[in-house]
């Protein structure tokens, strides 16, 4: 059974199909990453598996279970996190206070906060944020932010993470460096992850499975070699093909 099945999910906005019957499956351990223009329905598209906006039409299946109807801190506690495109970090809390509310009160549900911040130094370590624990969240750089929000829904206990352009914004240097740390914390700790990126290369070189996103409308799918290869891509992409 597949981990995540979305299934002919639909969001209108008034008269715009933001998210068009769009279908797709993410098995258990995958890294599958998502592909569209600005404005191709991307964010949308994890803003109705999170629980943030209610679907129009169609689905999505966690683990076999319906997650229709229910709400995103529903969501997060059965092992959905995701993070968002504009880093919202808690300013005047260090990194390691920002980390305790997701351990508490996510899938992993830690009782207490000395339990929450002993496993969460241990994911500060993997996201190489651990020597700025007791900093200040505010005085991370872009990147630092960016790590924060990743490490913040590990915290959770997820066992699906959706990560919303985590590279926008860095430099080629911190993209090579964000890649080995989404490579060593998808081996490491048995996560799926799905990633909307438009550092194409970046995603074409981690994602096993990728979907495109056309105008709300999922235009193809396919491992990273038959998407390079595929004609609707290319002519959404650089106006050739077909
Ligand atoms: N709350 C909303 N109300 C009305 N329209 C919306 C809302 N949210 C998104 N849209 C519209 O839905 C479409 C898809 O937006 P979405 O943010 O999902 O695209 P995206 O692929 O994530 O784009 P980007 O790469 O720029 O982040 C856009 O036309 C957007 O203007």
């Amino acid at each position: 059974m597949s981990l995540l099945s979305v299934r002919n999910l639909g969001r209108r906005f008034g008269g715009l199909l933001a998210v068009n019957d769009v279908s797709f499956e993410v098995q258990r351990g995958q890294i599958v990453g998502v592909m569209g223009a600005n404005g191709a329905g991307k964010t949308t598209l994890f803003a109705l598996i999170a629980g943030n906006i209610p679907p129009t039409s169609g689905d999505v299946l966690f683990d076999g279970r319906s997650l229709a109807g229910q709400r995103p801190d529903q969501v997060c506690r059965l092992g959905v996190a995701r993070t968002f495109q504009i880093v919202k970090p808690f300013g005047g809390l260090t990194v390691l206070e920002n980390l305790r509310t997701a351990a508490l009160f996510g899938k992993a549900a830690m009782r207490h906060a000395a339990e929450a911040d002993q496993a969460n130094l241990r994911i500060l370590e993997d996201v190489g944020l651990a020597p700025m624990a007791r900093q200040l969240a505010s005085t991370l750089t872009l990147s630092g932010q960016k790590r924060l929000e990743i490490a913040r829904a590990i915290a959770t206990g997820a066992d699906l993470v959706l990560l919303d352009e985590v590279m926008a914004g860095l430099t080629p240097t911190e993209v090579g460096q964000m890649l080995q740390t989404l490579r060593r914390l998808h081996a490491e700790r048995g996560l799926t992850l799905v990633v909307i990126e438009h550092v194409m290369r970046a995603l074409m070189e981690l994602s096993d499975h990728i979907v495109v996103l056309d105008h709300g409308e999922l235009i193809a799918q396919g491992t990273p070699e038959e998407i390079g290869a595929n004609p609707k891509v290319l002519a959404v992409y650089f106006g050739e093909g077909e």
